[in-house]
């Protein structure tokens, strides 16, 4: 199971939903993207999905490309992009069953398959019911179970928990935890809570770039550094920094101890009142975000 990511790009006009991205995603288990509104989020998903067509670059799933071989790339591929919506007339088992029929499950596999997805997401409770009647989570349930049908191995989540009450809320969490043990689960949210719990991998996008990749910070280190001046500083302790005002978040060279890089930055001038640990995924959030979202377009 394999999402790779080339140089992704997508341009809508002047804006540039998707800039260059590389990306690659193996196994099984939850990635998460999280972002602010407009990061890119969906326009990743959408690509991902074949939903639009990339303008520079490709996605691989499996190693088959998307754009140019749909069909097949798409064969093991489950997804969820924007808030489901079916036809009211039709009960949740019809939609089962129509959707069973134009992936080509045999009539003894979606037997089996109503099953499985009964006991994972308890659409059995109201398979009989007219969709025009249920509920939001029922909505997402329903459009879970249609995403799974088939037991892909790959999951695509465009913002599963929106909308949705905290019970129904934890109830789909639960549901995405179970799927992410044997499923590749790609998903996105706009809340640091739902990453932090359901993500063994959380990338942060922000004006269609990653930000922060969770996975390739194992040796991270960042310290917030608050100060009474503000200065440019530099030097081969220091990997990279930025800055709000009087604060700097610093990703220090790992062979640097934190009173390396603080003694260092006394001596490039810098007023230190205090010091503090940065490691968990709210700071992290608002040292790549900046408390607000970047402006993704040209002009
Ligand atoms: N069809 C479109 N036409 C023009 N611009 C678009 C279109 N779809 C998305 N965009 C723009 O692309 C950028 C990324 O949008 P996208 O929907 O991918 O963000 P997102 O991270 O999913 O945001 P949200 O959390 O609000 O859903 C935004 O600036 C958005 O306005």
């Amino acid at each position: 199971m394999e999402i790779y990511l080339d140089s992704l790009t997508k341009n809508y006009r002047k804006i540039k939903a998707l800039d260059s991205i590389n990306l690659k995603i193996e196994g099984h288990g939850c990635t998460g993207l999280l972002g602010p509104n407009g990061a890119g989020k969906t326009t990743m998903l959408k690509l991902c999905t074949n939903i639009i067509k990339p303008s520079h670059g490709k996605v691989e799933l499996n190693n088959v490309n998307v754009a140019i071989y749909p069909e097949k790339a798409l064969e093991p591929v489950g997804a969820l992009i924007e808030q489901p919506e079916f036809y009211s007339y039709l009960t949740g088992y019809e939609i089962l069953e129509f959707t069973s029929k134009i992936k080509g499950i045999g009539k003894d596999e979606f037997k089996s398959e109503m099953k499985r997805l009964g006991e994972l997401t308890g659409i059995d409770a109201y398979a009989d019911r007219k969709t025009g009647t249920y509920s939001r989570g029922m909505k997402q349930r329903l459009a879970l179970s249609v995403a799974m049908l088939g037991n892909p191995e790959i999951i695509i989540l465009d913002e599963p928990t929106f909308g949705l009450d905290p019970k129904g809320m934890v109830d789909v969490r639960n549901i995405i935890k179970d799927i992410a043990k044997e499923h590749l689960v790609l998903l996105s949210t706009h809340l640091i809570s739902e990453a932090r719990e359901l993500c063994d991998r959380t990338i942060i996008i922000n004006g269609g770039k990653i930000e922060y990749d969770s996975a390739m910070s194992a040796e991270r280190s960042l310290l917030k550094i608050t100060a009474t001046n503000s200065i440019d500083i530099t030097g081969d302790k220091i990997k990279d920094y930025s800055r709000d005002g009087n604060v700097f978040i610093i990703e220090k060279n790992p062979s640097f101890s934190n009173y390396d890089i603080i003694g260092d930055l006394i001596k490039q001038g810098l007023k230190i009142e205090y010091v503090e640990k940065f490691d968990n995924l709210e700071n992290i959030y608002v040292s790549v975000i900046g408390g607000k979202a970047k402006d993704n377009n040209f002009s």
